[in-house]
Formats: structure tokens, sequence, C-alpha cells
């Protein structure tokens, strides 16, 4: 059971309706709000011409580590599904190369090393002008998805983050997902499509102690109780890997403030990039 426990937040209003409201994405030129323009203005999405397909035979439980609480289920979405999704999520997304500055002894200047986006709104679903960036609704073939994922893990997600890494060059550095917005044991979904990556983890109180983990098109892992806190995880370089990968990870939000941040670090101040004929470039919506 992932039951994403909620820590004491202010009590959430349910205005969903008002917030998406009837038609999400302004299809006009000559209606944009420039000041939206990191936002797309794509067409609606096209329709699926796969059925999404599931598979939890090869369910795996991994809880012999100190504060590890892991499912493993390998090709939870199975071949050719795996790659089908994969080339409509690259091929129809909006995708962002989110730039910005850390303090740490000076100022430094970071360019995330791999393409990202985000869909979906905290649980207390304000109005779309209390958040910094306007949120975006979750394209259907996700909130497809995330009904299974909900359904393996008997938890419930709002918000989808997907990295898309172009080739072994790109990657996530170690870090753990326990940001306070997400509760105190936040369940984390994460599936892999397309190219073969390694997933490591380690423990923060004991770095020798390791999980580390191949991750094929199709896997899910999901990560949940404690492991948030005690571990970190990251997927490094592999400058053999020549063909891209999709990962897409299902989490929680229960407040705003987690809406702002994964809209600032996942879509960021930025142009937006769309693959196109093969090629990702900068795509200008005049
Ligand atoms: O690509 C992955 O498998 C991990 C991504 C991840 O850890 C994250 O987005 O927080
Ligand atoms: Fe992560």
């Amino acid at each position: 059971m992932c039951s994403n426990k909620r820590k004491s937040y202010p009590p959430t209003k349910s205005n969903i309706h008002s917030f998406f409201g009837p038609s999400t994405i302004k299809k006009h030129k000559q209606q944009h709000d420039r000041s939206l323009f990191t936002y797309p203005f794509l067409d609606p999405y096209p329709p699926l011409s796969f059925t999404l397909q599931t598979n939890t035979k090869e369910r795996r439980l991994i809880n012999d580590k100190l504060d590890l609480d892991l499912i493993y289920i390998t090709s939870f979405i199975p071949s050719p599904c795996d790659m089908s999704l994969y080339s409509y999520l690259l091929n129809t997304l909006p995708w962002y190369r989110v730039e910005y500055s850390k303090q740490i002894d000076r100022v430094v200047n970071i360019v995330t090393p791999r393409y990202t986006t985000v869909f979906g709104i905290d649980d207390t679903q304000q109005s779309r002008e209390k958040y910094t960036r306007p949120p975006r609704p979750i394209p259907s073939v996700l909130e497809q998805l995330k009904q299974r994922v909900e359904e393996v893990t008997s938890a419930k997600y709002n918000f989808i983050l997907v990295n898309f890494y172009a080739n072994g060059q790109d990657s996530i550095a170690f870090h753990s997902d326990d940001e306070h917005w997400l509760g105190e044991e936040p369940c984390i979904g994460s599936l892999s499509l397309g190219a073969e990556r390694d997933f490591h983890m380690k423990n923060k109180a004991n770095e020798s102690l390791k999980q580390n983990f191949v991750l094929n098109s199709g896997d899910l892992i999901v990560m949940r109780g404690p492991t948030q806190h005690a571990w970190v995880h990251s997927v490094p370089k592999r400058t053999s890997q020549l063909s891209g990968r999709i990962n897409i990870t299902f989490r929680r939000s229960f407040i705003p403030e987690g809406t702002n941040n994964y809209y600032r670090y996942n879509v960021g101040d930025g142009p937006m990039y769309r693959y196109i004929n093969g090629k990702m470039i900068k795509y200008d919506s005049d």
C-alpha cells in the first residue's frame, strides 16, 4: 500500500472547473497572451493510433535494505506498445531545456542536462492567477497511464513530470524527491520508455548501501514509504548510449508551492522545443 500520507497543509478548495475552464489551449495566434509565451499553443494532441497496454506479471517488492521500499515491475508497458508510446510522447509533447541560477559559493548558471515538461496541478487547485506560471491539464494518454499506475500502487497522483534524455550525455544527478509539498512519505511512480539506462540508488546515511538497476523500456519503479527520505537516486551519463529515453514520474503535490516549483524547473522561462522530423528544434509559435 502506498498511501501518500498528507501533512497538515492548508484546506483544499475544489475549483478545478474554473481553473482549467472549458477550453485549455488557445488555438488562434491573434489571441495569444504573449506573457505566457513559454506555454505551448499546440494543436490538440492527436488521437492514439495504438491501444495502451499494461502488464503486472513481473512485479517484485524490494524492501530488504534500510528504509528502502520499492515496487519494480519489468515490462509494465509491454512491447511494442512501449515504443509506440515513446514515439507518441516524443513527437507530441512540448519540451524545455530549463536554465536557472543557483547560489552556492557564488552564483552558478545551470542548464538542466535533459529535456523536461510537466502537467498537473496540486490538490488545492487555486485559480490560474494564483500560480506563477499557469499549470496545464494532463494529456489524455498520460491521464490513462496515471490511472493504471494508481491501480498498481494504490496511490493517487496529480502531477506528471516527463524527462527526455536525448542520448547518454543527458542525465540526472543524485537527488531525492522529498520536498515538503509531497507529504511525509511520497509515493513516486517512475516509468522508463526507450533506451536502456542505469538507475543508481544509495542510502544517505550509509553510502556503501546501494541498489542499482538497469532500466529497460516499459519498466516501472515505484519509490515509496521512507525511501525518498533515506535514499538518493540518479541516472548517470552513459556516453555509449546513442538513443533517447523518456522517463515519466507520477507524483502528488498537496500545495501550490509544488505547482510553482514544478513549472519553474520543468518549463521555466526559456524557449519551447518540439521533436519534428527526428530532430529536437527550438519552436517558435509565430
Ligand atoms: O529518469 C529517471 O529514471 C529518474 C528521473 C527522476 O529521478 C526525476 O525526475 O526526479
Ligand atoms: Fe527523482
